[in-house]
């Protein structure tokens, strides 16, 4: 079984004396078998000292180790220790001994050699990068919001989170992280009050607020003034993650709609609650991004989950353009597709993010670019994308079927830096 570790370890240590005595005895087959050509004129031009020769031997022994297999099957020649000009040596390696580390998943190997007295020593760390292999294309780069020297959080944005009920509060954790990691400066998040506490035990960097929910557990109609009062001069907020559905939570989502003056992005339980009366969305002209799973649109459509999942983009499109919202359609290739007729499909995800809360993240992701200033269309692209490459970066480590949102969420900061690059 090859195991597939994060990084692997290898050391040893040789005795100068007994490379003094091989090489006194047979230096030329000591050397043919054991030095790369490369080796043996860095070794000649040092002067064939025997701390050098012992020195490269023993990482030569490290580096097998790390590779799991000893000298044997990776053979003295495939390991190859080359020096910079600095004097600082490094790895290279070859055919078997590059197979064996294609094999275990490991990117690069890092050696550091010394030696004192009558000892040699060499130790190699072989570690498998953050890398993963995509062309980014400049369209999705340029998107990605800026951030000066001269600033501070209040530059990036302020963006409220309202969702949460007894038993899920996951989900609004997970937008309100995910918003934080995304770049914004201050996130809040709005909470029935019965589950402040838990939250903010939860919550380290996040504000959390709570709205009146006389003891239920989740939000009821008495929560409205406090929400509303919560969202006072946020740039976006996200509402839906985790508030589960019926007539109070359907006119609290309603309500919120016709009352806030900024861009909403709505997910999960809002859009179940929209879904009853989703009339109400003509009455709005400030921005609406929905973030439906196929299940999600089919309910707001009345139409079956299949009927979605075999005409993605003619729904995404028929619902951005009937309700003059931006629709994200999740999924394999989530489409994108807004009422000015554009379309995108994201080509980033796998089916590791088939896993509760992933889609969580990505409603505070496009909350937090929208909040950055960055236009709901290219909030929305550069968000699944974005959260999708995440995914893809946890996948690496956790595999697919390990990958948890969680592990999603701490990807977001390296995904951003990837679009960066
Ligand atoms: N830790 C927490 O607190 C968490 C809390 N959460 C909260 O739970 C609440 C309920 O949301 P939910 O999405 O779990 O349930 P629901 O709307 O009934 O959808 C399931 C239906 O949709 C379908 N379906 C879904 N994806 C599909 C796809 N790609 N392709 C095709 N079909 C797909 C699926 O169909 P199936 O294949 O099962 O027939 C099934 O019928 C919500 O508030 C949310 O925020 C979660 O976020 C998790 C973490
Ligand atoms: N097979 C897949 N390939 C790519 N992305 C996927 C796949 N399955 C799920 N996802 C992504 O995971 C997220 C799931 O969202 P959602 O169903 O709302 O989950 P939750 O409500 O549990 O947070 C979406 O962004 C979706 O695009
Ligand atoms: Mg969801």
């Amino acid at each position: 079984m090859i195991c597939k570790d994060r990084m692997s370890m290898g050391t040893d240590i040789v005795n100068i004396n007994r490379i003094k005595k091989i090489i006194s005895e047979k230096k030329s087959r000591f050397y043919d078998k054991i030095f790369t050509v490369k080796e043996i004129e860095y070794i000649s031009n040092g002067g064939h000292k025997y701390t050098t020769i012992a020195g490269i031997f023993a990482a030569k022994e490290a580096i097998s180790k790390v590779l799991g297999t000893g000298i044997g099957s990776v053979g003295w020649k495939e390991i190859e220790i080359l020096h910079c000009a600095s004097g600082k040596p490094y790895v290279n390696l070859i055919n078997k001994g590059k197979e064996k580390l294609e094999e275990l998943g490991l990117d690069s190997i890092e050696i550091s050699i010394s030696h004192e007295e009558d000892y040699a020593l060499a130790f190699a760390i072989g570690y498998r990068s953050n890398n993963i292999n995509i062309k980014i294309d400049d369209s999705i780069k340029k998107l990605l919001p800026r951030r000066s020297r001269d600033s501070h959080k209040g530059t990036y944005g302020r963006v409220a989170v309202i969702g949460g009920s007894r038993g899920m509060v996951g989900a609004p954790y997970l937008t309100s992280m995910a918003a934080l990691r995304t770049g914004t400066g201050l996130v809040y998040s709005i909470v029935p009050k019965s589950l402040e506490n838990i939250m903010s035990i939860k919550l380290t960097e996040v504000i959390v607020k709570s709205a009146e929910d006389k003891n239920k557990g989740y939000f009821t109609k008495d929560s409205l003034s406090d929400i509303l009062e919560g969202i006072e001069g946020m740039d976006a907020i996200a509402i839906g993650p985790g508030i589960g559905a019926d007539k109070e939570r359907t006119y609290l989502t309603e309500e919120i709609i016709n009352n806030y003056k900024g861009p909403i992005v709505i997910d999960a339980d809002g859009i179940n609650c929209l879904s009853i009366n989703p009339d109400i969305l003509y009455k709005r002209d400030q921005p609406i991004i929905i973030t439906p799973h196929p299940g999600e649109l089919g309910r707001f459509l009345g139409i079956s989950t299949k009927e979605i999942q075999e005409n993605r983009i003619y729904y995404s499109k028929y619902t951005s353009e009937k309700y003059n919202i931006i629709v994200a359609l999740k999924g394999a290739n989530t489409v994108v597709a807004s009422p000015k007729n554009e379309i995108y499909i994201n080509a980033t995800g796998n089916p590791g993010m088939a896993t509760a809360g992933s889609g969580d993240l990505l409603t505070g992701i496009i909350a937090s670019f929208i909040g950055q200033g960055l236009i709901p269309i290219d909030a929305a692209k550069l968000g699944v994308f974005c959260h999708g490459l995440a995914g893809d970066l946890a996948s690496i480590y956790k595999g697919e079927h390990g990958v948890i949102a969680t592990d999603i969420l701490e990807n977001i900061p390296y995904s951003i830096k990837k679009i960066q690059e």
